[in-house]
């Protein structure tokens, strides 16, 4: 099967040497993605798309078409079946049996685009395979405007392409083409949307987590970085920092006035960001935040709270409305961490300041102890987000096995969406309980059986594995094939 990869839009407007550098990071990106479906997998470059070859089965096919689909930087993928270009007529008997099914009952208008030189325009074959699929198939008409169904063809040079299936990709820019930045993720709705636009937008992300307090909401929000860079991330290399918090929200609760924490607590945030992206080389750090979402969320707090870095601080979100981003977590897949995420201790104010003024929360923070942020950053972990899994697995001795033992129970801790793409053959009981619904849903789960935890590369059952048996209570082991 060959696949077409056509572009982000914005790519058209590019000098030549920015184009090829585009494209190139995104051929290197699908590759990366591709390969560990097929290792085989062949990507050409092209001026005006890209090229996929595979000879994998047809669930493979279904599993690259899936991924290529979360690939920033391509704004369709089509299936294609292509030809020694022929004359007219054969163009005709290339087109009809791929669309004859498509086509019974329908209106139709086909569209061709050409590059090259040859004796007939791209108008000449639209008439010609249009006549030919009117009386030979059982379409209803023809329809320029709005057709049921419309069928692509593309002539390039000596070659024909017949373009089946097309589908969506999710456009932007291919992730690591535009400098790196460093996300303030801390799992509820908003910051892994605002993780996820900046990597749509080309922006290799690392992430960045506080630990105010609570293992269940580190690992809850490790699972939803992990899940964004394996699913959006196109296998670059980025971090994932943890900083214990815990000693500056004592301080805070101890020392600061109640309405000034929630902003003093987000200046002690970005000063150590501010921190971690130096050493690391970042230009710009990222939250979730969005004006008006919560009270304390103005302008006026935000200017106070930027008034510590010296960096950049993007905020994507900053101008979305609430539905508009439950709807885009929904459609990226992180709704349900969100909905899911452990209660974790914060600093919540009972009434928040609203119109901070940098003289008062400076005064303020003279009460803090500064080098308690000294300490939570000579205390951070940096873990490579590739290898989250083991550095859980060093904590833990949880096993790991390659056959399902007989006897136990097998949970499939995919996402619907990706067990459902390669269902699972065992013969052992499976159940399947989405890693999102596993925190709450391992409390119920008889004791009188060992689980063997699967998904499909093997990291978030390690992750999980290694936190129920923490739990202690379940007997836990990871089934890796
Ligand atoms: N514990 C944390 N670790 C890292 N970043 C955080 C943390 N808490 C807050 N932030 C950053 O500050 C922003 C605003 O904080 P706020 O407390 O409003 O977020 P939230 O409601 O806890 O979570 P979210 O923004 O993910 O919905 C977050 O979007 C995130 O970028």
């Amino acid at each position: 099967m060959k696949y077409i990869i056509k572009f982000f839009s914005e790519i058209a407007i590019k000098s030549k040497p920015v184009r090829r550098r585009f494209v190139d990071k995104l051929a290197e990106n699908i590759r990366a993605v591709l390969r560990d479906i097929d290792p085989e997998v062949v990507v050409r470059r092209h001026w005006d798309k890209l090229e996929v070859e595979t000879a994998a089965g047809p669930v493979l096919q279904r599993q690259m078409v899936d991924a290529l689909r979360h690939v920033a930087g391509i704004t369709y993928v089509l299936e294609v079946q292509t030809y020694p270009l022929g004359e007219l007529d054969e163009i005709v008997e290339h087109v009809l049996p791929a669309y004859a099914r498509r086509l019974e009952g329908a209106t139709f208008a086909v569209r061709c685009k050409r590059t090259g030189d040859h004796d007939f325009t791209s108008v000449e074959v639209e008439r010609q395979v249009g006549g030919a699929l009117l009386a030979r198939t059982g379409a209803t008409g023809v329809k320029l405007k709005h057709p049921d169904v419309t069928v692509d063809i593309e002539i390039s040079k000596r070659t024909l392409y017949v373009v089946g299936e097309r589908h969506r990709g999710i456009g932007g820019y291919p992730v690591g083409s535009i400098g790196p930045v460093l996300s303030l993720i801390s799992g509820g709705f908003d910051s892994p949307v605002a993780s996820y636009l900046t990597m749509k937008r080309g922006m290799r992300t690392h992430f960045l987590f506080f630990n105010l307090g609570g293992r269940d909401h580190e690992v809850g929000v490790k699972e939803v970085a992990l899940y964004l860079w394996q699913k959006y991330g196109c296998n670059q290399r980025v971090l994932f920092i943890s900083v214990p918090f815990e000693e500056v929200v004592a301080e805070l609760l101890t020392k600061v006035q109640d309405s000034q924490m929630g902003v003093i607590l987000k200046r002690m945030m970005l000063r150590v960001a501010d921190r971690v992206a130096e050493d690391l080389e970042i230009d710009a750090l990222v939250t979730g935040e969005c004006v008006a979402q919560v009270s304390s969320q103005t302008l006026r707090n935000l200017s106070v709270i930027d008034e510590v870095s010296e960096r950049l601080v993007l905020r994507p979100l900053i101008a979305t409305d609430k539905e508009d981003i439950v709807r885009m977590a929904t459609d990226i897949g992180t709704r349900d961490f969100a909905a899911n995420m452990p209660e974790y201790c914060g600093v919540i104010s009972v009434n928040p300041t609203t119109r901070a003024r940098l003289e008062r929360v400076q005064h303020e923070e003279t009460r803090f102890d500064m080098a308690i942020l000294d300490r939570a950053l000579a205390n951070a972990r940096q873990t490579r987000i590739d290898r989250l899994a083991e550095e859980e697995l060093e904590k833990l001795e949880v096993e790991v096995l390659s056959v399902p033992l007989a006897g136990a129970t097998i949970v499939d801790i995919r996402h619907p969406e990706e067990e459902e793409l390669a269902p699972l053959a065992v013969h052992n009981t499976v159940l399947k309980i989405p890693f999102y619904e596993l925190h709450r849903k391992a409390a119920d789960l008889p004791r009188d059986t060992t689980y063997m935890l699967f998904c499909g590369k093997g990291v978030m059952s390690r992750l999980h594995a290694s936190h129920l048996q923490a739990e202690g209570g379940l007997a836990v082991k990871v089934y890796a094939p």
